[in-house]
């Protein structure tokens, strides 16, 4: 089997030094990316990243750079920055990474002026990376801290995923390897969507039996997408579908679910989406999935309600209404 020995982790958010702890937990050299040099330095000095984790002790070893090439030129990347930045991080990682180089994506979208999936960002911008994703019920917070966690590392090579994922186990780290590249991207990017829908019913207090009727219905509406997309159904059961949504959509530790309690308690979007506030790519997601959907006239009900709540265009009571009063059907339709 493969193996990579160093680990270039870019992006050093939340998620990114989370990755970079694992690696490193791994018995691998983590040399992590950021372009902020004093979350850089903090790393280096041993102080953790206290911007996006904070008060979490990084006691295993990890270098930190602000220099691209450095990280550029490990054996195995991860691209941990936000979905609509993955095309000009790609851009500048172009002329750095080696032919063959496995690409793992971490971030959870679509990309919003194409709606692309990351992996296909991926191949149109660094077409000699060998392309693989992580996905999966996994809080940065909780992963750096040393709790047991499973996700998925998908790669359509087989051989690959499992070497990858050999490479990133640690004692609470446990990957599993896939070859559905595309039902793994799917399952994490739109379980935000219903994280926001969630969110929103627990906080307008419509109750758990609300809640759940969402997150069931609605993962309908993933599986419907994913089918379209070529995947297939038994992934979104796994970690990065069914898994990851009984995380995000049940925990304000998500921050799209705190997003969704936030409209449900009343306050704008706007505000909710102001510079400054933690991540919530599912308000960016649903917009994106609501446009394919229509376009490939995929049945996404719940998606369009959510997507019209973040354009401000729709008040909740009247999303809940509309949904209610849908012409009955069939369940498994
Ligand atoms: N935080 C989690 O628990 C978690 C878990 C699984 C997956 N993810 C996914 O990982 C991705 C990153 O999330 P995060 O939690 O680390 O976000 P974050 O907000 O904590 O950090 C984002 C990082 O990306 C950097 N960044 C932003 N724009 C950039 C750009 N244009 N170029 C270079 N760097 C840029 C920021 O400086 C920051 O270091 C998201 O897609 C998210 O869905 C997050
Ligand atoms: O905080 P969230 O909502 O971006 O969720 C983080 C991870 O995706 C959970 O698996």
């Amino acid at each position: 089997m493969e193996t990579f020995d160093t680990i270039g982790i870019i992006g050093a958010g939340a998620w990114g030094s989370a990755l970079a702890l694992v690696a490193s937990r791994a018995g691998r050299k983590a040399i992590l990316w950021g372009r902020d040099a004093e979350t850089v330095a903090s790393v280096n000095a041993g102080n953790g990243n206290p911007r996006y984790l904070p008060g979490i002790p990084f006691k295993e070893p990890i270098s930190g750079t602000i220099d691209l090439s450095e990280a550029a030129s490990a054996d195995l990347l991860l691209l941990v920055t936000p979905a609509q930045t993955l095309r000009a991080v790609l851009r500048d990682l172009q002329p750095l990474v080696a032919s063959g180089t496995p690409v793992v994506l971490c971030a959870k979208g679509i990309e919003r002026s194409t709606g692309r999936l990351m992996s296909e960002v991926l191949v149109e911008e660094l077409p000699q990376a060998r392309p693989a994703a992580l996905s999966g019920p996994s809080f940065a917070s909780d992963v750096a801290r040393g709790l047991p966690t499973a996700v998925t590392i998908a790669s359509a090579d087989g051989a690959l995923a499992d070497a990858i994922a050999d490479s990133l186990s640690a004692p609470a780290f446990r990957p599993y390897a896939a070859t559905d590249l595309v039902g793994v991207e799917i399952g994490g990017a739109l379980k935000n969507v219903l994280a926001i829908g969630a969110g929103a019913v627990a906080g307008a207090r419509l109750g758990k039996s609300a809640e759940a009727a969402l997150i069931a219905r609605g993962f309908a509406e993933i599986r419907r997408f994913a089918r379209r997309r070529g995947a297939e159904a038994e992934t979104l059961m796994g970690l990065s579908g069914l898994g990851d949504l009984m995380l995000t959509c049940s925990s304000v530790q998500s921050r799209n679910y705190a997003f969704g309690i936030g409209i449900g308690e009343g306050a704008a979007v706007a505000d909710l989406l102001a510079r400054g506030r933690p991540l919530a790519e599912g308000a960016m997601t649903a917009l994106i999935a609501r446009d394919l959907a229509r376009r490939e006239a995929i049945d996404m009900p719940i998606t369009e309600v959510v997507a019209e709540i973040v354009e401000g265009r729709l008040r909740l009571d009247a999303a809940i209404e509309r949904l209610m009063r849908r012409p009955l059907k069939r369940e498994e339709a």
